[in-house]
């Protein structure tokens, strides 16, 4: 059954394309903002291969074939690409995302079951070089990631050129075959398709795998209860500003802040209400103090405040008013004696070097542990 003669047809099966990459787009996975560019690439790659697989498919058997090879990838791309991974023990990771896996050997198979015998050494060479496109483009990606130094990206953008140039000349070798001239307009039809495809999927996936890279920075940087800075982004922005202040000579100010019968809160109200209170704080302090300051919490109940170019007595100020604000949060509303407190150590001093740090840290805390010992709900700030 000879399907491929007219641009009418030939229309049709771009917008069979067309519809496939949307549907599977659709239907497939969960629709969060996180996986839609998997999903777009994976589309267009599967829509790609079932436009391919309907356009050189002159039997009615080989195209039951490549159907069912759709049916099988879609659902066991992934599967395959990764023991296909194993099997070459590849150091290249392969992408997770099983549609754009699924859709890329949809698209091999689709060129290779559907091809007359007469022709397959082109179509070969035409496989090859898509397989080399998705190799090449996969190190592209690989190599274009942010935090590469310039020339990196500069071989993974080569690379991903080289490897476009190697799908044109498979193309070419395949148009200029006497037996190819029924499919010349199909091919011109599917040159901007197969091209426009693997860049799409290139450039979605790296949006996709910039926005994961971003999400796991801002997980390594934030305490995941109270949304401000965990300890170890606290300590370094706190060295930064450190060395900034010794070499410019200015005083910095460090208030460590710790409520008070934490454990007797948990005990009496519960861990959730515990934790509402954190967050709680976590809210509030920011409001009352400078863009410029820098709030994390350090572990459990206890938090720091970093306030640059102040010296004791305007950090003692600002310790006085948290400590006020902090007695306006109720963990039962309208009972007064269900108010937060909290003690906080005070401490400022004109660093010399990043290492006093150390020293300012090991000052603000001493004063807690005084102001714990004192009766909490007070800030010490001399001595
Ligand atoms: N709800 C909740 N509790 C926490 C969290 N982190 C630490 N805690 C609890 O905070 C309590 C801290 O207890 P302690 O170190 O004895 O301090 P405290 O009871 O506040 O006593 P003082 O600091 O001396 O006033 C412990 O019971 C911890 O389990 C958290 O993320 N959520």
């Amino acid at each position: 059954m000879e399907i491929v003669h007219s641009a009418t047809l030939q229309l049709c099966l771009l917008l069979i394309y067309l519809v496939c990459g949307v549907t599977v787009w659709l239907l497939r996975g969960q629709r969060s903002r996180k996986g839609i560019y998997d999903r777009w690439a994976g589309a267009h790659l599967a829509g790609a291969g079932l436009y391919l697989t309907l356009l050189y498919s002159p039997y009615l058997p080989s195209l039951c074939t490549a159907l069912l090879a759709c049916v099988l990838l879609l659902l066991k791309g992934s599967w395959l690409l990764g023991s296909f991974a194993r099997l070459l023990r590849t150091p290249i990771p392969l992408p997770g995302q099983r549609r754009f896996g699924a859709g890329l050997l949809l698209l091999l198979a689709g060129i290779l079951l559907a091809m007359p015998p007469h022709v397959y050494y082109v179509h070969l060479a035409m496989a090859l070089g898509v397989a080399a496109l998705y190799l090449g483009s996969l190190a592209g990606l690989l190599l274009l990631q942010a935090e590469r130094p310039f020339p990196i990206k500069l071989a993974g953008g080569l690379c991903t050129l080289a490897t476009t140039y190697m799908l044109l000349y498979a193309l070419h070798l395949g148009a200029s075959d006497p037996a190819f001239i029924v499919y010349e307009i199909g091919t011109l039809l599917l040159l901007p398709v197969l091209i426009a495809t693997p860049l799409l999927a290139l450039c979605f996936m790296a949006i996709g795998k910039e926005q994961e890279l971003a999400l796991l920075r801002t997980l390594a940087t934030l305490d995941p209860l109270t949304g401000i800075f965990n300890r170890r982004s606290f300590e370094e922005l706190a060295r930064k500003a450190c060395s900034q202040h010794a070499r410019q000579q200015r005083p910095l100010a460090l208030l460590m802040i710790d409520l008070d019968h934490f454990k007797r809160i948990n005990d009496t109200y519960g861990h959730s209400r515990g934790d509402m209170a954190l967050k709680a704080l976590a809210e509030l302090i920011p409001e009352h103090v400078r863009t410029a300051d820098i709030f994390g919490r350090f572990g459990g109940e206890e938090f720091c405040l970093l306030l640059p170019d102040t010296n004791v007595e305007g950090a003692r100020e600002v310790a006085s008013k948290l400590c006020q604000q902090i007695n306006t949060i109720l963990l039962e509303p309208g009972k007064v004696s269900s108010a937060l407190s909290a003690s906080i150590g005070v401490a400022s001093l004109v660093p010399q070097s990043v290492d006093d740090w150390r020293e300012l840290f090991e000052l603000a805390d001493s004063r807690l542990y005084r102001a714990k010992s004192a009766g909490r709900n007070q800030l010490v700030w001399i001595g």
